[in-house]
C-alpha cells in the first residue's frame, strides 16, 4: 500500500528537479468503486506522463463486486467487494446487494485508507455497487480523518436509475468534503456523433483531469507554492464549489500580445464556461485555488489581469499600501482590523511551462473555486437521523436484473421502489443523436434541480424531483437540446462543499446500518 519512492519533480521554471522524500508527503489514494468508478481511475491511470509525475506519489485502488472487470484494467491495486455473497459476480444493477457487498470488505477498506490525509472517490451512480458502495468508502475515508473529494456520473436519461442515483448522492454527500458531479446525459448531448465508448471516456477525462489537477496543486513544487493545506483552506470555505481544468493552445491565444483584453475574455469564457457551470455561478464564489501553467507569452500584466477577473479586484475599492504605511507608528490593531478584505480570497500558484519550438503560447489552468450559493434549503434539510423511522415496512427489494443472489436480498432490511424502466447500457441500445442546435441552458433541467438542491435532499424535496423527472420521462419537461451549448469544456464538472455545520460529524463507528442509509419505499 504504501508508494516507496522518493519523488523527483520537474519544476520547469529553469528546469530546476526538486526532491521530496515519500515521509514528507500527504498521503493521498484514489479509490474508484464499481465499473465507471474503475474506468475512470484506470483512465487516469493510462494518462501519458502521469504516472511518470504527479501519480507516482499516490495510491490507485479499484474496488469493485465483478471480478471479471478488475482483472482486465491496468490499476494494479484490486479489491473484490463481496467475495463471499456474490463469488467475484456483479452486483446485478442492485444497490442493496453492492452495499452489502462493500460492507463485507469493509476490513479491508478500513485499512487501506488508514493514516490517508486525501482520498478522492469515483462512481458511476445508478449501477449496483457504485452507488452505495462509494458513501461506505467516503464513510471509511473520513472516519480515518482523510479529505473526501468525491466525483461521480449521474445516469443517462434511458437508464431510469435517478431514483437510484439519488439515494447514492445522498448518501456519499454526507461524507465528502467535495462533491463533483458529470451529468452522463450531458455527454451524450455534446459528443451526440462520437463511437459509445469514446464518449464516455469524455466524462473519464472530466474526471480524471479534476483529480490530477488538484493532485498537481498539492504535489507539484512551484514557482508560487501550493500544498494540502492551501486546498484545505479552500474546501473549509464551505458552500458549492467547482473544480475546473483546461489546457489551451494555439489559436485562441495567438493574439495574447497584440490583444490581450481578448485573449483573456477567450480563456475566462473557456474555463467556466460549462451547462453545469451556469447553473452554479462560479461569479458567486468567495474563494479560489488557482494553478496557472503557461509559456513564457503571459506576462505579469496579463497574469494580473487575469487572476482579478476572479478575484474580482476591478469592483472593489482596494486601499493602497502608501497611505497606511506612510505612518507605521499609527498603524495599531484598530486600523488594520479596520481595514477590508473585499473580494473572494485567492491563493495562487504559477508555473513556466517551457516554451514550444514554434512559440506558441500554451496554458494549463487548474482551478477549484467554493463558497458558490447561499445553501437556501439548508435550513428545511432534515438530518438523516430523523428520518430514518420511516422505513419500518420495506417491501421487497426491486430490481431490473435478476439478483446475482436472492439470500443477498432477504438479509436486507432496506427496500427500494423499482423504477418503471430497465437499466440498459450498452453500446447498442443508444438511440442515434439527432442534429440538434445548441441553446442555453434551462434552469429547470432534472439534473440542474438535483445540483441546485444537493444540500437539502430530504424526503420532501426528493419525492418533488422524482415527479420532475417523471415528467421529463413524459415528454413535458424540456427536451434534451435545451440544456446543451456549444461546446462541452474539460471543466464541466461541479463541486459541492458542505459547509461545515452540514458535514456528518466524525463518527467512531461506520454508519452504514439500513437506517442510517435512509433508504425507503
Ligand atoms: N462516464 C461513464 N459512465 C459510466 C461508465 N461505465 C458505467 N457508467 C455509468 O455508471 C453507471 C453505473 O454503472 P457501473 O459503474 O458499471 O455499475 P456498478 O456500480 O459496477 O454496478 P453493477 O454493475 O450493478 O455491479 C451506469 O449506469 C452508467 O450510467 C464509464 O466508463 N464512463
Amino acid at each position: 500500500m504504501e508508494n516507496d519512492i522518493v519523488l523527483p519533480v520537474l519544476n520547469a521554471n529553469g528546469g530546476k528537479s526538486e526532491m521530496k522524500e515519500t515521509d514528507q508527503l500527504e498521503k493521498i489514494i484514489v479509490i474508484g468503486v464499481g465499473g465507471a468508478g474503475n474506468n475512470a481511475v484506470d483512465y487516469l491511470y493510462k494518462q501519458p506522463g502521469y504516472m511518470d509525475n504527479v501519480g507516482k506519489s499516490v495510491s490507485h485502488y479499484i474496488f469493485n463486486t465483478d471480478e471479471n472487470c478488475l482483472n482486465n484494467l491496468q490499476c494494479e491495486n484490486k479489491l473484490v467487494l463481496g467475495k463471499n455473497l456474490l463469488k467475484g459476480k456483479g452486483a446485478g444493477a442492485n444497490i442493496n446487494v453492492g452495499r452489502n457487498a462493500t460492507v463485507e470488505a469493509i476490513q479491508e477498506i478500513t485499512e487501506i485508507v488508514s493514516g490517508t490525509d486525501l482520498v478522492f472517490i469515483t462512481a458511476g451512480m445508478g449501477g449496483g455497487t457504485g452507488t452505495l458502495g462509494s458513501s461506505i468508502v467516503a464513510e471509511a475515508a473520513k472516519n480515518a480523518g482523510a479529505i473526501v473529494v468525491s466525483l461521480v456520473t449521474l445516469p443517462f436519461k434511458y437508464e431510469n436509475r435517478m431514483r437510484e442515483a439519488y439515494y447514492g448522492i445522498k448518501n456519499l454527500y454526507r461524507h465528502s468534503d467535495s462533491l463533483i458531479m458529470i451529468d452522463n446525459q450531458k455527454i451524450v448531448d455534446f459528443y451526440p456523433d462520437y463511437e459509445y465508448t469514446r464518449g464516455l471516456d469524455e466524462a473519464n477525462k472530466i474526471l480524471s483531469n479534476a483529480i490530477s489537477g488538484v493532485i498537481k496543486i498539492i504535489r507539484n513544487p512551484t514557482t508560487i507554492n501550493t500544498d494540502f493545506e492551501d486546498l484545505k483552506t479552500i474546501l473549509n470555505n464551505g458552500g458549492k464549489s467547482q473544480i475546473l481544468y483546461r489546457s489551451l493552445e494555439g489559436e485562441g491565444l495567438d493574439s495574447i500580445t497584440e490583444d490581450p483584453e481578448g485573449t483573456i475574455d477567450y480563456i475566462y469564457k473557456e474555463v467556466t464556461t460549462s451547462p453545469l457551470i451556469t447553473s452554479s455561478n462560479i461569479e458567486q464564489a468567495t474563494a479560489f485555488l488557482i494553478l496557472l501553467e503557461c509559456s513564457s507569452h503571459f506576462t505579469q500584466r496579463i497574469m494580473d489581469q487575469f487572476v482579478s477577473r476572479f478575484s474580482r479586484v476591478k469592483d472593489q475599492e482596494v486601499e493602497s499600501f502608501d497611505e497606511l504605511l506612510e505612518d507605521l507608528d499609527s498603524l495599531d490593531d484598530d486600523k488594520i482590523e479596520s481595514i477590508q478584505n473585499n473580494g473572494p480570497q485567492v491563493i495562487f500558484a504559477y508555473n513556466k511551462l517551457p516554451d514550444n519550438e514554434d512559440n506558441t503560447p500554451r496554458l494549463n489552468i487548474t482551478i477549484v473555486a467554493t463558497g458558490m450559493g447561499s445553501h437556501s434549503n439548508k435550513e428545511n434539510a432534515q438530518p438523516i437521523a430523523q428520518t430514518a423511522s420511516s422505513y419500518q415496512t420495506p417491501t421487497p427489494v426491486a430490481s431490473s436484473k435478476p439478483s446475482t443472489k436472492s439470500s443477498v436480498e432477504s438479509n436486507d432490511g432496506l427496500a427500494i421502489k423499482p423504477n418503471n424502466g430497465a437499466k440498459v447500457l450498452g453500446e447498442t441500445q443508444v438511440a442515434p443523436a439527432a442534429e440538434k442546435t445548441p441553446a442555453a441552458p434551462a434552469a429547470n433541467t432534472a439534473s440542474n434541480d438535483l445540483l441546485a438542491s444537493l444540500s437539502s435532499l430530504d424526503e420532501a424535496t426528493m419525492q418533488q424531483f422524482l415527479a420532475a423527472i417523471k415528467a421529463a420521462q413524459q415528454g413535458s419537461a424540456p427536451a434534451t437540446e435545451e440544456y446543451r451549448s456549444p461546446a462541452l469544456p474539460e471543466s464541466s464538472n461541479l463541486f459541492v462543499t458542505p459547509t461545515t455545520e452540514e458535514k456528518a460529524e466524525p463518527q467512531n463507528k461506520l454508519s452504514f446500518s439500513d437506517d442510517d442509509l435512509d433508504i425507503d419505499e
